[in-house]
C-alpha cells in the first residue's frame, strides 16, 4: 500500500519526504519495526514513542508519524508532523485494512460494568438468530466460530481494524464490541464507523487513569458525542448519569429502564438462584441470568437486537435459553449443599450488585462467606471500599490477593483493611495466598452456606510482576467443593 492512501482522512500539520511510497506495516512499537514499517511514536503512560524514533529508522523505518519533528539527517525516510499520533494512528489503521467497521453493523457497548455480558449475550443471540457474528470482549474476541485471544478490553487500534478486517472477510454482519474508557482516551475507537452504541452504568473505577469522576464520566460520553447520525444511542435512564451520555450526540437517541417509563423496559418478577422472571416489553419471559443488575444487562441486549430490527418474541424466545459471559456470577453446588459462585465484581458498585443479590435469594440462616482481593496498578481508592461493600454484606470475609503486578500484594491488602469497620474486623481474615484463602472458605462453609470468589472471574492467570501465573477461582473451587454432577 502506498503511504498517501493511508494518509486519507488524517489532518497532516507537516509533512517532510515523498508520499508515494510502499509501505510494509504499521507499527507503534520500536522493537517490532521492520523494513519501510510505519512507526507510531505514541506519548504514553508510562514513556514516550518520541525517544525511540531514531532506533526505529535505524532499523529501516520508512515513515515516523510523531508529534514533533526531531533533527532529520536521514532525508529517505517520510515524517508526517500531526496534533496527536493516537488519531492518526486509529485512522490509519482504518486505512490499512479497508475500514471494515463501514462493511458491517458494529456495536460498541460502554459503561464501568456489564460491557463484557452485553456483548457476549448480543453475540450469541445474532448468532442463533442466523447470522455470522464477531465479538471483541475482556474474555475472548470471536470472528464467527473461531476464538482469538483477547488480551485488553478494548484492542489497540492496529488488532482491533485487523480483527474487523477478519470478520468482514468470513462474511460477519454484525460486531459487537466493548469499549472501554481506555479505549476512548487513547483513541483507540477513532476512524471507527458505529451503527449503535450502548451505556450500562457508571460508578467508581479507574481514577488511577482518568483522576476524577468527570473526566472518567467525560470519556465515556465521548463515545457517544462521536457517533453518527445514522446510529442508535442506547441508554440505561436508571442510572443518573443516563442521560448525560447522550447530551451531545448526533445518533438517535433510545432508552431502557426498569424504575421509570422508557423506550424499553421490563419489571422483575422474580429473582432466584434458578434465574430471572422478567416482564419485559408486556412479555412474560424466564431468563437463565441471576440478579437484578442482569435484568439491565437483558433489557439493554433486547433493546439492541429491537433496534437492529430483530423480531420481538423470537428475541426474547432465544434469549431466554441463553447464559450469560464466563465467570459472572458462575455457581456450583457441592454434594454437601455448600453454593461457591465466582464472579467478576472488581469495582464497590459490581461488590454491592453481586452481594445484594446473594443476599435478596438467600433462605435467610446461611452464611456468606466472600473472598476478595484487589489489583495492582490499578486504582487505589476503590480498595477500602470494596473491603467495605463486602463486610457489610457478608458474615465472614477473606481479603486476599487478586493481580498484584508490580505492587506489594500485602500493601495491597492493608490498603483494603483500611476500609474495615472496628465492629467488622471480628469477621475478617487476611491471607495473602489466594488459593489458601479460598480452601479456607470451604473449609468454614457448612452446609447451605454460600461462598463468593470475587474479582477475577474468567481469568486464568495470576499475574505477579509481569508474570501470569496460571490461576483459576472456579477450578480450585471444584476441586474443594466436590459439585454434584
Ligand atoms: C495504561 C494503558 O492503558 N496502557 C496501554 C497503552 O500503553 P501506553 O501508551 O501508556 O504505553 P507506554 O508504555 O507508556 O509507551 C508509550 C509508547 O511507546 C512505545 N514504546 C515503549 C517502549 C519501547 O521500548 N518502545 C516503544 O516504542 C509503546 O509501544 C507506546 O506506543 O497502550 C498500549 C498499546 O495499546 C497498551 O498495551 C497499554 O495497556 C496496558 C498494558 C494496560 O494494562 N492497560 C489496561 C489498564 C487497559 O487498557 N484496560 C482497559 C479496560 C479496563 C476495563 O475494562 O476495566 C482495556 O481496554 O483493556
Ligand atoms: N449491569 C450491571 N450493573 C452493575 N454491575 C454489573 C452489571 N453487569 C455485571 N455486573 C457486575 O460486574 C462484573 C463485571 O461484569 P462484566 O464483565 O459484564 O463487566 P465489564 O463492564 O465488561 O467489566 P470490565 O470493565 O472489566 O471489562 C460482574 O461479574 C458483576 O459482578
Ligand atoms: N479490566 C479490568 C480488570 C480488573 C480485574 C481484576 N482482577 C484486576 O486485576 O484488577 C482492569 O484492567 O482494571
Ligand atoms: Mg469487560
Amino acid at each position: 500500500m502506498q503511504l498517501q492512501d493511508l494518509l486519507y482522512g488524517v489532518t497532516i500539520k507537516e509533512l517532510v519526504g515523498k508520499t508515494d511510497r510502499e509501505i510494509n506495516a504499521l507499527n507503534f512499537d520500536s522493537r517490532k519495526v521492520g523494513k519501510d514499517d510505519v512507526f507510531f511514536a505514541v506519548v504514553g503512560t508510562l514513556a514516550d514513542g518520541h525517544q525511540f524514533i531514531d532506533q526505529t529508522v535505524k532499523q529501516g523505518a520508512g515513515v515516523i508519524v510523531c508529534e514533533n519533528l526531531p533533527e532529520i539527517d536521514d532525508f529517505t525516510v517520510t515524517y508526517v508532523k500531526v496534533e496527536n499520533t493516537s488519531v492518526a494512528l486509529g485512522i490509519m489503521a482504518g486505512n490499512y485494512f479497508g475500514n471494515p467497521s463501514a462493511d458491517l453493523k458494529l456495536i460498541g457497548i460502554t459503561g464501568t460494568n456489564g460491557k463484557t455480558t452485553i456483548a457476549t449475550i448480543l453475540f450469541k443471540l445474532l448468532k442463533e438468530l442466523g447470522y455470522k457474528t464477531g465479538l471483541l470482549s475482556t474474555v475472548e474476541n470471536y470472528i464467527n466460530e473461531t476464538v482469538v485471544t483477547a488480551t485488553h478490553t478494548t484492542p489497540n487500534p492496529i488488532a482491533l481494524n485487523e480483527l474487523l478486517r477478519q470478520m468482514v472477510d468470513a462474511g460477519c454482519d454484525y460486531c459487537f464490541m466493548e469499549v472501554s474508557s481506555h479505549a476512548v482516551s487513547q483513541h483507540r475507537i477513532e476512524g471507527l464507523t458505529f451503527a449503535g452504541g450502548v451505556f450500562s452504568n457508571i460508578t467508581h473505577d479507574h481514577l488511577d487513569f482518568h483522576k476524577t469522576f468527570d473526566a472518567y464520566l467525560k470519556a465515556k460520553k465521548a463515545f457517544f458525542d462521536g457517533l453518527p447520525k445514522s446510529a442508535f444511542a442506547l441508554t440505561n435512564i436508571d442510572d443518573k448519569n443516563g442521560m448525560v451520555m447522550l447530551q451531545n450526540t448526533k445518533a438517535y437517541k433510545k432508552t431502557y429502564a426498569l424504575k421509570q417509563l422508557a423506550d424499553f423496559k421490563a419489571k422483575i418478577i422474580e429473582n432466584q438462584f434458578s434465574g430471572l422472571h422478567l416482564d419485559i416489553d408486556n412479555e412474560d419471559v424466564y431468563f437463565k441470568l441471576v440478579g437484578s443488575f442482569n435484568a439491565y444487562n437483558l433489557l439493554a441486549v433486547y433493546g439492541t437486537a429491537v433496534l437492529l430490527e430483530q423480531d420481538k418474541l423470537k428475541v426474547l424466545t432465544l434469549l431466554s435459553r441463553l447464559s450469560g459471559a464466563e465467570g459472572r456470577f458462575d455457581y456450583i453446588t457441592s454434594e454437601d449443599k455448600i453454593i461457591g459462585i465466582v464472579d467478576y465484581a472488581h469495582t464497590p458498585d459490581a461488590v454491592q450488585n453481586v452481594l445484594s443479590t446473594i443476599a435478596n435469594i438467600r433462605k435467610g440462616t446461611e452464611q456468606v462467606i466472600t473472598v476478595i482481593g484487589c489489583g495492582g496498578d490499578r486504582d487505589k481508592t476503590k480498595r477500602p471500599i470494596m473491603a467495605q461493600v463486602a463486610c457489610d454484606w457478608s458474615d465472614k470475609v477473606i481479603l486476599t490477593s487478586d493481580n498484584p503486578r508490580t505492587e506489594d500484594p500485602q500493601t495491597i491488602i492493608s490498603e483494603m483493611e483500611e476500609g474495615v469497620s472496628p465492629t467488622n474486623k471480628r469477621k475478617t481474615l487476611s491471607i495473602l495466598d489466594r488459593r489458601e484463602a479460598i480452601k479456607t472458605a470451604c473449609h468454614l462453609a457448612k452446609a447451605g452456606d454460600i461462598i463468593l470468589v470475587a474479582g477475577k472471574g474468567h481469568e486464568k492467570y495470576q499475574e505477579i510482576n509481569g508474570v501470569r501465573n496460571h490461576f483459576d477461582d472456579k477450578e480450585i473451587l471444584l476441586e474443594q467443593l466436590k459439585p454434584i454432577s
